[in-house]
């Protein structure tokens, strides 16, 4: 077996959140950070060590009591494989919590790993029961290092990313493709579909978009249940993400606004309707943007755009005086920004014009948002999905 990487792009909602909770499109983009998965075979060992940066801690499975697992599921289970996730999830939960009673894991932020190592054991059940070679057991230890570019639990798709590249990981070690053939179509729906069953552990009813956005790269619209179309896009938009430090919780802005929107049914329909109006005159601006050589004029539009979206979300009551503060600064440097994602704190995105770099007004931007306490970080969204690559000795 090969030392291979995987990097998976975390995501970005352009326009469209919280109407796409009640069955509008929104747009969605790969942002231009990633989480980054090494994989490290350890022929001597017979144990499969995880190393997690972002939570500062270690997982490990004992190779001979999870195949034992596997060989026991496969006794209790004999006609299903993939059609009985739900069932695999059960037992692992009742593996992962006999861990932790035991004391056989431990680690400084309990709950948060515990959904990790729960989702890694499932995982990796999951996808040698539905493996190519139906008796397949792990004999051999490995190695797995992940690290993350992405704020864990801010709405830009950490959960996703992390999914998604343990998911490609764990495929490719159970002999579903390799490290070249994942880019078959077949290979990446099965990542995303993966990558989704780990969604659900997390999120209990995700939507599907984050783990297709970080699979498949690029820019996205879709409607909750009704699936997603590409947005052929030229090349990735610069934007820059700026974190307002105060914490959110998505859950909580969500039924804000749905309490909102049964007081008011009639204005906040008309707030979706519009957005629904934003994300269709938005796509041929994100499509032909990068098209011409003077952009200026789709730019200037898709600025305006930006600036109306966010007024339509901050009726809806999802701004917090700190993603204010963002607005106002960067509105007096010139330069055009929205919520993006549940909002109530989280994140802000500025959009950025080609060639920011040379700009002195973008950094005394920067500078000003970092003073006032702001994290700071220039990207891009509609970049590339997963990707793998064989590392070299
Ligand atoms: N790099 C990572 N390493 C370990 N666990 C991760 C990582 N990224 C995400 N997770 C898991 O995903 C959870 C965050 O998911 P979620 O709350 O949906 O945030 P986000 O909006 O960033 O996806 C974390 O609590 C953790 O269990
Ligand atoms: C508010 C919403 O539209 C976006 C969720 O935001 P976030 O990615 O959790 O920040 C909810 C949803 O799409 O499920």
């Amino acid at each position: 077996m090969n030392k291979f990487q995987i990097n998976a792009p975390g995501k970005v909602i352009l326009h469209g959140e919280h109407a796409v909770v009640y069955k509008k499109p929104a747009i969605a983009a790969a942002v231009g950070l990633s989480t980054k998965l090494e994989f490290y075979p350890q022929p001597e060992s017979h144990v499969a060590v995880f190393i997690l940066d972002s939570l500062n801690c270690t997982y490990e499975i004992q190779l001979q009591q999870f195949n034992e697992f596997v060989r026991d599921f496969r006794v209790k289970y004999p006609e299903s494989k993939l059609e009985c996730t739900a069932k695999l999830l059960e037992d692992v939960r009742v593996v992962i919590a006999k861990q932790f009673e035991s004391g056989t894991t431990n680690s400084p932020k309990h709950l948060q790993s515990q959904k990790t190592f729960l989702s890694i054991y499932f995982l990796l059940a999951g996808t040698v029961l539905a493996a190519p070679d139906t008796e397949l057991t792990l004999k051999t230890g490995f190695k797995v290092h992940i690290d993350s570019e992405i704020n864990i639990g801010s709405g830009l798709g950490s959960s996703a990313a992390f999914g998604a590249t343990l998911a490609a990981a764990f495929l490719i070690i159970t002999g579903h493709f390799d490290e070249k053939t994942y880019t078959k179509l077949e290979n990446k729906a099965l990542i995303s579909q993966w990558a989704f069953e780990l969604e659900r552990i997390m999120h209990g009813t995700p939507s599907g978009v984050d783990n297709t956005v970080v699979t498949y790269g690029g820019m996205l619209r879709f409607v909750k249940g009704q699936g997603f179309q590409t947005i052929k896009i030229q090349k990735p938009l610069n934007i820059m993400l700026v974190d307002s430090r105060v914490n959110r919780n998505s859950a909580d802005n969500i039924a804000k606004v749905r309490h909102l929107w049964e007081t008011f049914p009639k204005v906040v329909d008309s707030i979706w309707n519009t957005c629904e109006e934003i994300v269709a005159d938005a796509i041929p601006l994100y499509e032909n943007f990068g098209n011409a050589k003077d952009d200026s004029e789709r730019f200037e539009k898709l600025e305006r755009l930006f600036q109306i979206n966010n007024e339509l979300l901050k009726a809806v009551g999802v701004t917090h005086p700190k993603l204010e503060q963002i607005f106002a600064i960067a509105f007096k440097r010139g330069f055009f920004s929205k919520i993006t994602g549940a909002g109530g704190g989280g994140y802000a995105i500025v959009l950025l014009p080609e060639n920011y770099e040379s700009n002195q007004v973008y950094w005394k931007l920067k500078e000003e948002l970092e003073s006032a306490g702001f994290g700071v970080q220039a990207t891009t969204a509609g970049g590339e999905g997963l990707r793998i690559k064989t590392l070299e000795d």
